[in-house]
């Protein structure tokens, strides 16, 4: 049996842990698929390499509120997929190349613990010292009647298609149908996103989430409250037998993508057998130091944390990599904040409380809406629609929460994020900084300055 000081499992944010630092260890990387993970090969990478191409498109339709008449004369889907995964592909060969002259054990197997640290891989069991599990997580697939008798898509296959459909039904409504029904949207598919929320995007804000309903509702046809009772073949594509309030409702597609959320690999691994104590979603329970149950074994990333969002499992990779290292200085994330972005249209960030979350937990807040319009650079953009939406306590003044629906979302929140972080009143960071005229930027400061 092969006995190494270091064993890290997944190569997505697993294969970041190793830097020089760890390079005097005896150290295996266990990788089934490819390096680089959910992220990099059908994740957040080539959807968001999608999502500019689509920008693209609507930028162009949308240019005629400016007095721009601009037509896309083609969207070439087949040559931004090869674009986008001529430019990923290699990037695996040349990850596991980089590993193995560097003294690391690659196993390019699956792996599943026999017994707490020892592990079976291939036909041979390995054991360590160490170990870090970083597996990831896969798409869910609900136990919808029919759905296991038709063909269907997932975030995992869906980017490579050969040709884009002429309609598409979406099963879920959170990130992964906003952000590939405005891909598939802009490409010219037909989209209808089928979810049991009462609205899109639920966990935002409930003002971001209403507006955004409201506005993909414009793109698509939006099936809300949904309880799809059976999935069957028609002809080349597959019908859906659907009821909401309103009643029964039939929905017809040529592809199906189902996008109804993601669960932690533990089961793959066989991680009861290795003795380490899960919650009752299947996530992997550890410590602020992500230390595991069983003594020398860490967890990080999707199969350990709820936010499945690749700043988290790098964040942690660093946080498991230093705690590793000394075990008498062990750090934790510095903050319970766990800032996202949705790379629909309109974008979409948030980062700390929602106003229902305030609400329901019976605490105090004061709250200010801006919309881009109220500014130079949302008026020049003829915008209606965005907004940026902040809570504050009303004693300390530090923000509790921000929320941004519009151009830019995800970039014009990041001052906010710093601000809650380093715990700056909102007067500190409205009244006392200066922001440069006449850009976006001014909106968060306005709203700022309303709380
Ligand atoms: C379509 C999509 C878009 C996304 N976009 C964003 C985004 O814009 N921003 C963002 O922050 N996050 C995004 N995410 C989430 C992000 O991809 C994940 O949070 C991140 O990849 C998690 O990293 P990880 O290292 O925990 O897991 P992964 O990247 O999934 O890596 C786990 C690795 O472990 C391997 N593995 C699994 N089981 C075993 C086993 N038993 N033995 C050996 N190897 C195994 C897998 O093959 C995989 O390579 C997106 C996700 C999807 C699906
Ligand atoms: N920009 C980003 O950071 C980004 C982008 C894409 C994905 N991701 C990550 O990937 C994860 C998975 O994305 P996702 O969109 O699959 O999950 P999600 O958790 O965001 O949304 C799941 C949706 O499916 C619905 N649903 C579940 N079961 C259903 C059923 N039987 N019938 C109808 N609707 C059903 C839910 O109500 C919800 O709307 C996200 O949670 C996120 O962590 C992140």
């Amino acid at each position: 049996m092969q006995h190494y000081d270091l064993v890290i499992l997944g190569a997505g944010s697993g294969n970041m842990l190793l830097n020089d630092e760890l390079a005097h260890l005896r150290t295996a990387v266990v990788e089934a698929d490819r390096f680089g993970g959910t992220c990099l090969n059908r994740g957040c990478i080539p959807s968001k390499m999608y999502v500019l191409a689509a920008d693209a498109i609507e930028d162009a339709r949308a240019a005629a509120r400016l007095g721009v008449h601009a037509t896309v004369e083609r969207a070439d889907w087949q040559a931004i997929r090869d674009r986008i995964f001529r430019r990923i592909d290699p990037l695996h060969d040349g990850a596991l190349d980089y590993r193995r002259k560097n003294g690391v054990h690659v196993y390019t197997t699956e792996a599943r613990f026999v017994a707490p640290k020892v592990l079976q891989v291939g036909t041979e069991q390995i054991t360590a010292d160490t170990f870090v599990i970083a597996v990831g997580s896969r798409p869910v697939v609900p136990d919808i009647p029919g759905l296991d008798t038709v063909p269907f898509h997932t975030s995992d296959t869906v980017m490579r298609i050969d040709e884009v459909p002429a309609s598409m039904a979406v099963i879920g409504g959170g990130f992964i149908a906003a952000e590939f029904g405005h891909v598939f949207g802009a490409f010219g598919t037909g989209i209808t996103i089928v979810t049991r929320g009462p609205r899109l995007l639920t966990r935002e804000d409930e003002q971001i989430s209403a507006r955004f309903t409201e506005l993909a509702s414009r793109r698509h046809r939006v099936l809300l409250e949904a309880d799809i009772t059976s999935v069957e073949r028609r002809g080349d594509g597959v019908a859906l037998t659907v009821n909401c309030p309103d009643g029964e409702h039939s929905v017809e597609a040529a592809m199906l993508l189902v996008s109804a959320g993601r669960r932690p690999n533990t089961d793959r691994l066989d991680a009861a057998a290795g003795g380490l104590e899960l919650d009752a979603h299947g996530h992997i329970v550890t410590d602020r130091a992500y230390r595991t149950s069983v003594p020398g074994i860490w967890a990080l990333g999707d199969v350990a944390n709820h936010f499945q969002l690749k700043h988290m499992a790098n964040a942690e990779s660093r946080i498991v990599r230093h705690n590793m290292l000394h075990p008498q200085d062990q750090r934790t994330l510095p903050h319970s904040l766990a800032p996202h972005a949705v790379f629909t249209s309109p974008q979409i960030a948030s980062v700390g409380l929602t106003e229902q979350e305030a609400r329901n937990r019976k605490i105090d807040y004061l709250a200010s809406v801006r919309d881009y319009a109220d500014t130079a650079y949302g008026w020049a953009l003829e915008d209606t629609t965005s907004f940026v939406k902040m809570l504050a306590d009303p004693r300390d003044r530090m923000l509790l929460g921000a929320h941004i629906i519009g151009p830019q979302a995800a970039t014009l929140i990041q001052p906010l994020i710093q601000a809650m972080t380093l715990g700056l009143t909102v007067d500190q960071i409205g009244r006392d900084v200066l922001y440069i005229h006449p850009a976006l930027t001014e909106v968060v400061e306005q709203a700022l300055l309303a709380l």
